[in-house]
């Protein structure tokens, strides 16, 4: 299948299914619900929404806190990076989980013969992370290091973000896009958009009183951005969201970089995601396909651990701090992403 010459832009959920899922296991498209309001990687926090209680509360708080670690800076993004190489904390957990730029001829050596499909993440990978969720653009030499990848290995981006916003930022018709942590190309979502324009509507009016608290609706998905929440704010936040929750039976909260972000209670995630995309792109066969999978944050841990699963491709955790991971190997920051994906191209084009 030449995946270059395809038209891989996917404008409307059912379409894309229908397109998609001809073939698939019935396996693949069933939803389930888990009980509890657990994710099934275990990493998220998630919260039952049958217990609103203060312990909860606290549970998320502690783990909004945990979200917001010391921040390195960037230089090719023009901020500082000095003092990174002093790290002993950072050296001492690249030893378990080492640089994909420093590993990157391992990393090619196992793919000779084989072919590499890229998956990405949107926030803190292409972008840096930044205090306005409107204003998380992609640098134009990222989106030519991206526009390149895509031409020589498939490449699909699988977000928080609904598709269309995503796409709205990156802009690449020759790429993949799933959205909503992957909920974005399934069909069947009819009833879950609707709740989240209701809960969307209800978070909205409880964060209205706090400074800096926004509300995103990801289509699926919610996010509620504290980031800008001063810090003795942030429980009454995770109480508000809590309580709004109550109402919503179907929905959980899990949180990631200074979001709470509400979504559907269903077997389905980053990880799922990727493993529909394979298939349905026909690259499932895990002998010959590497998929590299580059993301931030802990919604994308679900899918280094379907790689981890598979024993095939790679997991790259992008992180300036040491973090508890199932992925293979690191980036620091996007502007590493871009020289991995740069080196990609490169070796792909000698390599031919
Ligand atoms: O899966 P992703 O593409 O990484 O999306 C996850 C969330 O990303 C966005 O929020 C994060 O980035 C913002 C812009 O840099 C930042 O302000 C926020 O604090 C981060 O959590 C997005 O706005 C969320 O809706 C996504 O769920």
């Amino acid at each position: 299948m030449d995946l270059s010459n395809s038209s891989p832009v996917i404008t409307d959920p059912v379409a894309i299914s229908q397109q998609l899922l001809g073939g698939l296991p019935s396996n693949l498209m069933q939803f389930s619900v888990m009980p509890g309001g657990y994710s099934s990687s275990g990493m998220n926090v998630g919260v039952s929404r049958l217990k609103i209680e203060e312990v909860l509360v606290n549970g998320l708080l502690d783990a909004m806190k945990s979200s917001s670690p010391r921040r390195r800076l960037n230089v090719a993004f023009g901020e500082d990076n000095s003092s990174e190489e002093e790290d002993p904390a950072y050296s001492a957990w690249m030893a378990k989980c080492p640089s994909a730029l420093a590993s990157f001829k391992q990393i090619v050596a196992s793919a000779q013969g084989k072919k590499i499909a890229v998956f990405l993440d949107y926030d803190g990978t292409l972008s840096p992370i930044v205090d306005d969720p409107d204003k998380a653009v992609m640098s134009p030499v990222m989106r030519a290091a991206v526009r390149n990848v895509a031409k020589y290995f498939p490449t699909a981006i699988v977000s928080g973000r609904s598709r269309n916003k995503v796409f709205e930022f990156v802009k690449l018709k020759e790429l993949y896009y799933a959205g909503s942590h992957g909920m974005d190309i399934m069909a069947s979502s009819a009833n879950h958009e609707h709740s989240a324009e209701k809960v969307t509507k209800s978070l909205l009016q409880v964060v209205s009183g706090i400074e800096g608290a926004t509300v995103e609706n990801n289509k699926f998905c919610v996010s509620v951005h504290y980031r800008n929440v001063a810090e003795k704010d942030w429980k009454l936040v995770a109480r508000l969201v809590n309580e709004v929750l109550e109402a919503f039976p179907r929905l959980k909260v899990t949180n990631g970089r200074m979001v709470l972000e509400v979504r559907p209670v269903i077997d389905w995630d980053k990880g799922k995601a990727v493993e529909f995309l394979l298939q349905s792109l026909g690259l499932n066969d895990s002998e010959n396909v590497i998929p590299i999978y580059i993301g931030d944050d802990r919604t994308d841990e679900d899918a280094f651990k379907v790689l981890r699963q598979r024993n095939c491709g790679y997991g790259i955790l992008v992180s300036q701090v040491p973090k508890e991971t199932e992925a293979f190997y690191s980036l620091r920051d996007p502007s590493e992403v871009m020289e991995f994906l740069n080196f990609l191209v490169r070796w792909k084009k000698h390599s031919v």
